[in-house]
């Protein structure tokens, strides 16, 4: 690669960044951009990234570290870094906080003593430990029954969080409590003393894990801190104390530069333990200066002026932004007020097929979001949609599985073997055997590829479900190279996990009569309109947002804790390109059955909407 002076480099596949912005991008110091919703926040962190490598800035063998907070966003920045600059895509790492803890502990768990070093073969526990199964626990471990009945389930649960994961291992610091330390230490042994295939240890525990494993280990730590000379940090208003304490015990007087981005205005995780006082503290502790970005690049003008408006309601004195388009005019927003569900669905299915029809939208330029419960939700619409041959359908669980790197390369596979053409999955392909097969020259490659289609084209030829062709693409090139490449594989099981998902997945698409080439775009739900929560709706924009539901039971935590549902509430509004649309229905179908609705509860929402002009729409 030819390298670029650093005056003479620009920004690639877009024309320009803001001043404050490409400041960051050049910075040879630490930094925390503050930003709100299409401000560029990823954007710049892909372009940080060129910038670093086309100026020989982060020359090889040191490598670029970056941690996002979900699975697909980590996959997005890799994708828009491999695509700007392929040649060095290698010297990316792009994983969840979480996958780079567990590949920390997994790989080097020799390094641990033996009091401390989990089963092999250990499973992770996907929930925090719930009050019912905790109560007898504790009462098991000395604590008084009286004790645990002055304590509702919820503060039970928040109490032992913090004995469990909250406390930096192991145990010993002056501040933490006798009682606390023995509980901790108690639960951390049975914990780690489980038999491989039981579910032991949760992500914060693994997080303050891997934190340990580094203090003790000074050499690995250096080993990393030499290897990763820039650490990125996406959606960092999100980070919780255990993830924070593992940044820091990586990086905290390193010389590896930190680039953290994050919207305080977005901050939906506190009920997974989020700090609130991240940024702050980040910054003190990595002297990181801080930029604030005044551009929203995703919405149209009208949009930006009510998230303005939503965004002072939640932040006294936020940013003021503007448009950084100016290929888009217009923006609308508004609530439609329905009778009944059924009401609803049929004006929204109405709605959507005169947009796809008559005015040439795709299936993905809409997205239907929901508090939560997506898949109970959408019931009706989709009924009123698929008569007009439209399909909708939850994809919470699928966004999982296709963001995983295994999973998406058997798609691009299947994609070749079931189509006549596919010039960007080829091209994706040869990107993806390049990563896992490293040094292979290009021809080797090119035939890796070329085997794999045939493989997929002869099977199919055969009459072979395509479910039962999992297993063979990934011996075409062996469990190995994702196993050594990716480190959310290296304790083997999650590997097969995610491919017998896929398979299961693809078994569900295969309805009778349906052609190879149509179970692979139903997979992909290339033509289907996708319905998720709010949480999983982070990070993405689509033209069109629905949001189904702007009532009391479904934001029935809204009492609780108003400030987090404000800015779920921010996050779905932000989320669309040009249009909003918000639901209300006198009634809903509840787990009590058909309920009156009321925006009583939710009021405070209905005010801001007000404020920012949204109107109502009665549709009665
Ligand atoms: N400098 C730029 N010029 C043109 N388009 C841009 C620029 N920066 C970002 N974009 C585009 O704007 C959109 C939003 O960018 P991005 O996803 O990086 O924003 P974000 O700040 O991370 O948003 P959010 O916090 O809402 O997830 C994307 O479509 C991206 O391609």
């Amino acid at each position: 690669m030819r390298l670029i002076n650093s005056v003479d480099w620009q920004p690639v596949g877009v024309e320009s960044l803001e001043p404050a912005a490409d400041d960051v991008v050049r910075s040879t110091c630490s930094t925390l951009v503050v930003a709100g919703p299409g401000a560029g926040k990823t954007e710049l962190l892909a372009q940080r990234a060129c910038y670093l490598f086309q100026t020989g800035k982060c020359p090889s063998p040191k490598r670029i570290l970056s941690i996002s907070f979900k699975r697909d966003a980590a996959k997005n920045l890799g994708q828009r870094v491999a695509f700007r600059c392929p040649d060095s895509a290698h010297d990316f790492d792009s994983f969840t906080l979480d996958a780079f803890a567990k590949g920390t502990v997994d790989r080097f768990s020799a390094g641990l003593v033996d009091d401390w070093k989990p089963s092999s073969g250990y499973e992770v526990m996907l929930h925090n430990p719930r009050a019912k199964d905790l109560r007898p626990w504790l009462l098991n471990a000395g604590v008084t029954a009286r004790r645990l009945q002055s304590l509702n389930d919820q503060d039970l649960e928040l109490k032992f969080d913090h004995i469990s994961h909250g406390i930096e291992l192991p145990y010993d610091g002056a501040e933490v409590k006798a009682g606390q330390r023995r509980l901790g230490l108690r639960w951390w042994k049975e914990q780690l003393e489980k038999p491989a295939g039981t579910p032991s240890l949760t992500f914060p525990m693994i997080n303050r894990l891997a934190a340990y494993l580094l203090r003790t280990n000074p050499k690995i730590k250096k080993a990393l801190q030499e290897t990763y000379a820039f650490v990125f940090l996406d959606e960092f208003q999100d980070t919780t104390a255990a993830q924070y304490a593992l940044i820091q015990e990586c990086f905290e007087g390193a010389d590896s530069v930190l680039t953290a981005v994050g919207d305080g205005k977005q901050r939906i995780m506190l009920w997974a333990g989020a700090r609130r006082d991240v940024f702050e503290i980040y910054s003190t502790d990595f002297e990181a200066t801080r930029y604030d970005l005044v551009r929203n690049y995703r919405s149209a003008p009208a949009l930006i002026e009510m998230q303005n408006i939503i965004a002072e309601s939640l932040e006294a004195g936020a940013v003021q932004v503007t448009s950084g388009r100016d290929d888009l005019s217009g923006g609308t927003c508004e609530v439609l007020e329905f009778r009944t569900p059924e009401t609803e669905a049929a004006y929204l299915a109405d709605y959507i097929g005169f947009q796809i029809v008559s005015e040439g939208k795709s299936p993905r330029d809409f997205v239907i979001i929901v508090r939560q419960k997506a898949n109970e939700m959408i019931v009706l619409l989709q009924a009123a949609l698929d008569v007009k041959g439209i399909r909708l359908r939850d994809e919470t669980l699928l966004q999982d599985l296709l963001v995983e790197p295994v999973a998406a390369f058997i798609v691009l596979v299947l994609r070749l073997g079931t189509r006549n053409r596919d010039v960007a999955a080829w091209a994706d392909l040869v990107d993806q055997l390049e990563l896992l097969m490293g040094s292979a020259a290009e021809r080797e490659i090119e035939k890796v590829a070329q085997q794999l289609k045939q493989y997929v084209l002869n099977e199919v030829e055969k009459g072979q479900s395509l479910w039962h062709l999992l297993e063979g693409i990934v011996d075409v090139v062996g469990k190995a190279p994702f196993i050594n490449t990716y480190s959310q594989y290296f304790s083997g099981d999650f590997l097969d996990f995610t491919i017998t998902g896929l398979a299961n997945a693809l078994e569900g698409a295969a309805t009778p009569g349906k052609s190879p080439r149509d179970q692979v775009n139903e997979l992909c739900g290339e033509d289907i309109i996708p319905a998720m929560t709010v949480h999983r709706s982070k990070g993405l924009e689509f033209d069109t947002v629905i949001f189904l539901g702007l009532e009391d039971s479904s934001w029935w935590s809204f009492s609780d804790q108003p400030e987090e549902e404000k800015k779920s509430f921010f996050v779905a509004f932000s989320r669309a390109i040009e249009r909003v649309y918000f639901t209300f229905s006198d009634v809903r179908d509840t787990r009590w059955g058909r309920r009156r609705q009321r925006q009583s509860q939710i009021g405070d929402l209905y005010t801001v909407l007000d404020r920012a002009g949204v109107a109502k729409r009665d549709l009665r």
